[in-house]
């Protein structure tokens, strides 16, 4: 089994969960893309939902492929939204944001009465922390965001030629040990200029992970 088979399998068993007239946050990125395609087979064999999208992207790939896509703006609460991972651990702990989609991703999360991760087995690590850690900054205090967060021990590069769906930069940092992902999120979080960040530690209810062609789910059950 492929990577991107694992991907489609763990997307396709949280897909499972989505039932007739929920409203559905949909993530971004390459194991949320296989969701967005499951999600619409389902549709197109009569399932009848409203999405959200998490990036102008998913946007695109949803309404191509017939799912009827809404503006977030318009909603306070979603039934279930489902998106990848960067990193996850079993503490349904997870780094996300390699494609950008962090500060969008993390208000669908948190609006979620559910939200599931899907990832293949290699983002399963036994803690977060190695990978980097994206953080959305306004254009006007990049040296400001810059410097706070090396402060907090980040080796950081803004994304070279790049600019997220809300018009802001890419600040990737890199830790040599994230001892206290509580503390350096708050810590992040404070910082003006840092518009959102990629740790997501209160959001994940479950997380689906397929490896070697067998998907676990982690967390609570529907
Ligand atoms: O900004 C991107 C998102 O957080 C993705 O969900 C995350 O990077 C995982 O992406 P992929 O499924 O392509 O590995």
């Amino acid at each position: 089994m492929s990577v991107e088979d694992n991907k489609r399998l763990a997307a396709e068993a949280a897909v499972q969960e989505v039932r007739d007239g929920m409203v559905v946050g949909l993530g971004t990125g390459s194991t949320a893309a296989f969701a967005i395609a499951a999600l619409s087979h389902r549709c197109a064999a009569g399932l009848r939902i409203e999405a959200v999208a998490t990036s102008e992207a998913s946007t695109a790939a949803a309404s191509a492929s017939g799912i009827i896509v809404r503006d977030f703006a318009d909603f306070a609460t979603l039934d279930l939204a489902i998106d990848g991972a960067d990193e996850i651990d079993s503490r349904l702990w997870a780094v996300k944001g390699a494609g950008g989609a962090m500060l969008r991703e993390k208000a669908v999360a948190a609006a979620a009465r559910r939200f599931i991760v899907i990832a293949d087995g290699s983002k399963l690590v036994q803690a977060i922390g190695a990978a980097k850690l994206p953080v959305e900054v306004l254009p006007f205090a990049r040296a400001f965001a810059v410097a706070q967060l090396e402060n907090l021990g980040a080796a950081v590069t803004i994304r070279p030629s790049y600019c997220t769906d809300n018009g802001n930069l890419v600040a990737d940092c890199r830790f040599n040990a994230m001892t206290d992902p509580p503390a350096l999120a708050a810590a992040i979080a404070a910082i003006p200029g840092a518009l959102g960040h990629g740790l997501f530690l209160d959001e994940v209810d479950a997380a689906y992970i397929a490896a070697d062609g067998v998907t676990t789910r982690l967390g609570r059950p529907a």
